[in-house]
């Protein structure tokens, strides 16, 4: 009887050694098929192998199958897993990429040639200086050659070895070359005076200065020293090291990882490369398989260290992983120049240009000097950072970017009170305000209510659009542009988040409003931006960092802020932004809308260009008619609804003969009490009424349930609270104000 799998195995056999190195041994493809041909039912078992010591004369058990169990996929199989490098290099595939390119090759040029055509009368001089120096050389190396002097010294070692014969022989060539040399030196003596006459009798005045300069200028070259060129080099280019294996190797060799170590120490690499190292943008990029069991999280965590041995800045090494390939797949990207330091490409957006939310736009490149995008429609962010790494520039260039739609509605909100959002503030915001007092927030809380709302009639507004105008539903870039639905993008920034969600007052309220923003803001086209220094649980809370689609997440310290920004087990797949130095300002891990996490430096904005961006964006603004609130030095209306205590409220409608109401009466109540505040409440559906009230009630920690009630003989049971409870809310909230 065949094995099933014979067929395929021997498939497999064939390819395997259709690729063996030569001198591999032949296999006799009978022996072995025959040798894996199962026994036939009811033939007897083969013997079982004693247990014990085994017999010395015994050959040794063979673990691993010769070729055929070590040949893996075949050929075939290999060729449809391989991955194939495009054919057309990325840097040609990129226009932006080109159009760099080129225009830095150009740029080179032009300077060169500027530089030497300013310097040339000097050249022209020197060169002059040095022609009588020239013309001796020229007729010295000239008459040398005539006299064959090259051949003297083996003339004289004839006549020191006393060698007439070869003496002879040599002289008689000598003699020779010397009358063929001094004819052809006697014609070219008179061609070139002949033709000297000529040109002075004959030639127009500028040929004859041509020439004369001309030859003057070959005499002076001929005369120049090999120790002072008379043209210097109008740039330097930066001499870098080319990567080598050797080097990737020795460096790999000193992270004190024993698997490599001790595979070094054999006489083995300790790392496969898998393609030859190449340049890769401005830098080299060498790329293979670390040994068994070690991952490239292990060089990350050991990035100072290979950068000692790869005798590099730390800013020009940056060992990555492959995202669709096994954990011990180490891409090792060495720059020639220091990411924090290397130039940038300018931002296309610094002296002009507007931008559409919709589409990505530019804000940061990487590594090798490539634009990294971002589109700031359906996004929610967070930004996390240990202090003074730059993540209120990195805010603030967001919120350019959002300034420079003129439909985008900005409302910026600089919790550290340093007036580092007031170029974006004061320009274009709906709604801005820097500081942490107790009136900064009760602006926020004001302005947060009525996005909710907003939120909710959005929400209703897309539920109610027909489907070929909204077929996603959610807000487009051309739903955007209709004035008349009220769906222009909303931003809102703020930086040192965790003073709002640490409020003792307010905390829990603004919390919810922004997990309710983050959660169903980006559909409705409201985007949230929040930047803390301190991300834990309290300053960001999980509610908002699971939600968010965009993180950015400068140097942190640990693991935890690490994973807090990027995302759980951000850490342990070894995007780690522990990993960044100090110097590494404005340098953080991206991680976009379902996209891998990448390395990305922020386009650096000081101050004086972001308020030229901002009066930019304002006079756009001006042109569409869009500028509003803020920056039109409008304060927000006297908002009845700001000034509602909804606990106080609940007490006065709610009688205590009904100690637990029902939510829709109740929500009722309120709206007779204060129409503009909970009027639109009580214009909702009785679930939704219900549902309103049990939202507005959690801040508080007053959570709703059940509620049976005889109506007509009958019990009906609703969603209801109990008053103590709000009671209770009130004597503890006015304890702790009391005591500060
Ligand atoms: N993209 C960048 N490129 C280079 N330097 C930058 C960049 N962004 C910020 N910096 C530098 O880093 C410094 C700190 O930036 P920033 O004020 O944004 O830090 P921060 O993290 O907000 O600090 P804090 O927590 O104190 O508010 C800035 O003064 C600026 O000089």
């Amino acid at each position: 009887m065949k094995h099933p799998d014979d067929d395929s195995e021997l498939f497999n056999r064939l390819e395997a050694e259709m690729s063996t190195e030569p001198g591999a041994d032949v296999v006799d493809l009978d022996k072995a098929r025959s040798a894996r041909i199962t026994p036939e039912p009811g033939a007897p078992a083969p013997e079982p192998r004693p247990e014990g010591p085994q017999d010395p004369a015994a050959p040794p058990v063979q673990v691993d199958q010769p070729t055929l169990a070590a040949a893996g996929p075949g050929y075939l199989g290999r060729l449809a897993a391989a991955r194939r490098r495009s054919v057309i290099p990325e840097w040609l595939r990129s226009v932006a990429e080109l159009k760099t390119a080129a225009a830095w090759v150009a740029r080179h040029y032009t300077h060169a040639t500027g530089y030497h055509a300013l310097r040339a009368p000097v050249y022209a001089a020197r060169l002059a200086l040095q022609a009588p120096v020239g013309t001796a050389r020229f007729v010295g190396g000239t008459l040398r050659w005539m006299a064959d002097r090259e051949g003297e010294p083996v003339r004289l070692a004839a006549v020191r070895r006393e060698d007439a014969a070869e003496y002879l022989k040599l002289s008689r060539q000598r003699d020779g070359r010397v009358r063929l040399r001094t004819l052809a030196a006697v014609l070219g003596l008179f061609t070139g005076l002949g033709a000297a006459l000529a040109l002075y009798v004959l030639a127009p005045g500028w040929l004859l200065a041509l020439t004369i300069g001309a030859v003057t200028m070959a005499l002076g070259a001929a005369g120049s020293r090999a120790d002072d060129p008379v043209i210097h080099r109008a740039v330097e280019l930066p001499k870098t090291t080319k990567l080598t294996s050797d080097i990737v190797l020795r460096a790999l060799g000193a992270l004190g990882i024993p698997a490599i170590s001790q595979a070094q120490a054999k006489g083995r690499d300790g790392f496969e490369f898998t393609a030859p190292i190449t340049r890769d943008g401005p830098g080299w990029r060498a790329e293979g398989n670390l040994p068994y069991g070690v991952t490239v999280t292990d060089v990350i965590e050991r990035r100072e260290r290979l950068a000692s041995g790869l005798r590099r800045p730390l800013g020009c090494v940056w060992p990555e992983a492959v995202a669709d390939e096994h954990t011990g797949r180490l891409v090792l990207w060495v720059g020639d120049q220091d990411m924090s330091t290397a130039k940038k490409p300018a931002w296309p957006l610094l002296k002009t240009g507007s931008v559409d939310l919709f589409k990505p736009v530019a804000f940061g490149t990487d590594q090798r000097g490539r634009w990294v995008e971002i589109t700031l429609m359906y996004i929610a962010a967070v930004i996390g950072a240990i202090p003074r790494m730059g993540k209120t520039f990195l805010l603030r260039l967001l919120l350019l970017i959002a300034a420079l739609d003129p439909r985008a509605e900005l409302h910026t909100y600089d919790l550290k009170g340093t007036g580092d959002l007031d170029p974006v503030g004061n320009a274009v915001s709906h709604r801005h305000r820097a500081g942490d007092e107790e009136e900064d927030i009760e602006y926020a809380v004001r302005d947060l209510r009525a996005l909710r709302e907003e939120l909710r009639r959005r929400a209703k507004m897309i539920r109610s659009l027909p489907r070929d105008i909204c077929p996603e539903s959610k807000v487009t870039s051309d739903l955007a542009n209709m004035k008349s639905l009220g769906l222009h993008p909303i931003v809102i920034g703020a930086d040192e988040c965790q003073v709002w969600f640490e409020h003792d007052k307010y905390g829990k309220e603004l919390e919810e409003i922004c997990t309710d923003l983050v959660k169903r803001g980006p559909a409705t086209g409201i985007v949230l931006l929040l930047a803390t220094q301190r991300p834990d649980a309290k300053a960001l809370p999980t509610g908002i960092s699971a939600n968010a689609s965009a993180r950015f997440c400068l140097k942190v310290m640990g693991q935890l802020e690490n994973d807090m920004v990027l995302g759980t087990s951000a850490y342990k797949r070894g995007v780690r932004a522990t990993m960044f130095s100090w110097a590494d300002k404005g340098i953080h891990y991206f991680v976009g809308e379902g996209a891998d996490a990448r390395i990305a430096g922020a386009v650096y904005v000081d101050a004086p260009a972001a308020e030229a961006i901002g009066a930019r964006a304002r006079k756009a603004r001006e042109r569409a008619g869009t500028l509003s609130g803020y920056a039109l030095g409008e304060e927000p209306q006297a908002d009845a609804r700001a000034a509602y205590d909804l606990l106080a409220d609940i007490l006065a409608v709610v009688h205590e003969k009904t100690p637990r109401p029902w939510n829709d009466t109740t929500v009722d109540l309120l709206a007779e009490l204060r129409p503009e505040v909970y009027g639109p409440w009580a214009d909702l559906e009785p679930a939704e009424k219900a549902a309103q009230l049990t939202t507005a009630l959690k801040p508080y920690g007053i959570s709703t349930g059940q509620v049976g009630r005889r109506v007509n003989g009958k019990t009906v049971n609703r969603t209801g609270f109990t008053r103590a409870h709000i009671i209770q809310a009130i004597t503890q909230r006015d304890q702790k104000r009391a005591a500060g």
